[in-house]
């Protein structure tokens, strides 16, 4: 399996945080795996805002923690192995788990010496020393955060620094209500990341309307787009980009509990992406708080959306082929696909 669309800090082993904490002496608001696991994840379908709010329960126990960060990466690419996954695509923001050079410190730290550069070190020495434990190739992904436009140059600049390190792209995350005009900060920054050869993916129309999802096109110039369920509400816009071959990270258990979707799975955009053989995506997104694997969001549209192995194969090959990996190593990633599925290799969809 290909994973494209992962939020590194939404990934944390809980029992990583409860001995991080325990060794780095902070206090959580609970004790026991069971407690923590009550606290961090949802089983309700909910609102992204209240969704976003899990982070403040365990961020401040990995950030600013180097043998924190290296750790949780590489016990990512750890879990990613086990379950089967070839190739990851990871992503995280640097300035959520530095605790100095970025204002505001993040998680009321205390100002300390890690900087959002040696947090992105970091994560590459995690992931790189998984890739060879674990044998599957990660790559990573950097985040902007919507309500930190001053970031955004900072994270493009690292994109630009690290790209020959595994990190491939640049995403835009966070609360999609707060919208590119009022913050031309990300705007520059897409700019310049257009002008480098940064390839762009951009949170947009998960929760948010296709206006959303038109901006990140048009205006970021975005290459894929994360989740994007709601672009179907906009007919033209939709055939527009079914169209352009565009990309959309769907990630289907989290787009039920963040409320981006009707609980009822058998009403779900991506139905309507299936039949329409649109190119996307399956992704868990926040496995750490939504409590699932990238096995139960595949059984989760097999179950309720009718998904057969074909279009699963159909998906694999597509997410490959949209991958940020450079040509060379996304045909290498193919052949491997193509061999595993028993497929030659014109026989692409
Ligand atoms: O599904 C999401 N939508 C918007 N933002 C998200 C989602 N999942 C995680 N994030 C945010 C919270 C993380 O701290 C940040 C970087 O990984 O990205």
């Amino acid at each position: 399996m290909v994973e494209l669309h992962v939020h590194l800090d939404g990934a944390i082993r809980l029992e990583t945080i409860l001995d991080v904490a325990k060794k780095r002496g902070i206090q959580l608001e609970a004790e026991t795996l069971v407690d923590l696991t009550k606290l961090c994840t949802m089983e309700e379908p909910a609102t992204l805002t209240e969704f976003l709010s899990k982070f403040n329960h365990y961020m401040h126990v990995i950030a600013g923690d180097r043998d924190a960060i290296k750790r949780i990466a590489y016990e990512f690419v750890e879990t990613k192995a086990k379950e089967g996954v070839v190739y990851v695509e990871v992503r995280y923001s640097p300035h959520f788990l530095a605790n100095c050079s970025v204002t505001p410190i993040s998680w009321n730290q205390k100002e300390g010496d890690l900087t959002p550069d040696e947090v992105v070190s970091l994560v590459n020495q995690g992931l790189s020393e998984g890739e060879k434990d674990f044998n599957i190739t990660v790559r990573s992904i950097l985040c902007c955060m919507r309500h930190m436009p001053d970031w955004s140059m900072d994270v493009v600049e690292l994109c630009k620094k690290y790209r020959n390190d595994g990190v491939v792209a640049m995403d835009l995350a966070g609360d999609e209500s707060l919208n590119c005009q009022a913050y031309p900060g990300h705007r520059r920054a897409y700019e310049e990341a257009v002008r480098s050869g940064i390839h762009r993916t951009v949170h947009a129309g998960e929760v948010g309307p296709p206006a959303v999802v038109r901006e990140a096109v048009e205006i970021l110039k975005a290459e894929r787009i994360g989740h994007g369920y709601h672009t179907i509400e906009d007919e033209a816009l939709y055939k527009q980009l079914l169209k352009d071959h565009m990309h959309f990270e769907v990630c289907p258990i989290s787009s039920k509990l963040t409320g981006a979707c009707d609980p009822d799975f058998t009403k779900h955009p991506l139905i309507r992406f299936k039949e329409d053989q649109a190119n996307y995506s399956l992704n868990t997104d926040d496995p750490l708080i939504f409590n699932s694997t990238l096995d139960s969001d595949y059984r989760t549209v097999k179950k309720y959306m009718g998904f057969t192995e074909e279009e699963f194969k159909r998906v694999n090959i597509n997410s490959a082929n949209s991958s940020f990996l450079p040509e060379k190593e996304k045909e290498k990633l193919l052949k491997r696909l193509y061999e595993a599925y028993g497929m030659m290799e014109n026989t692409g969809f």
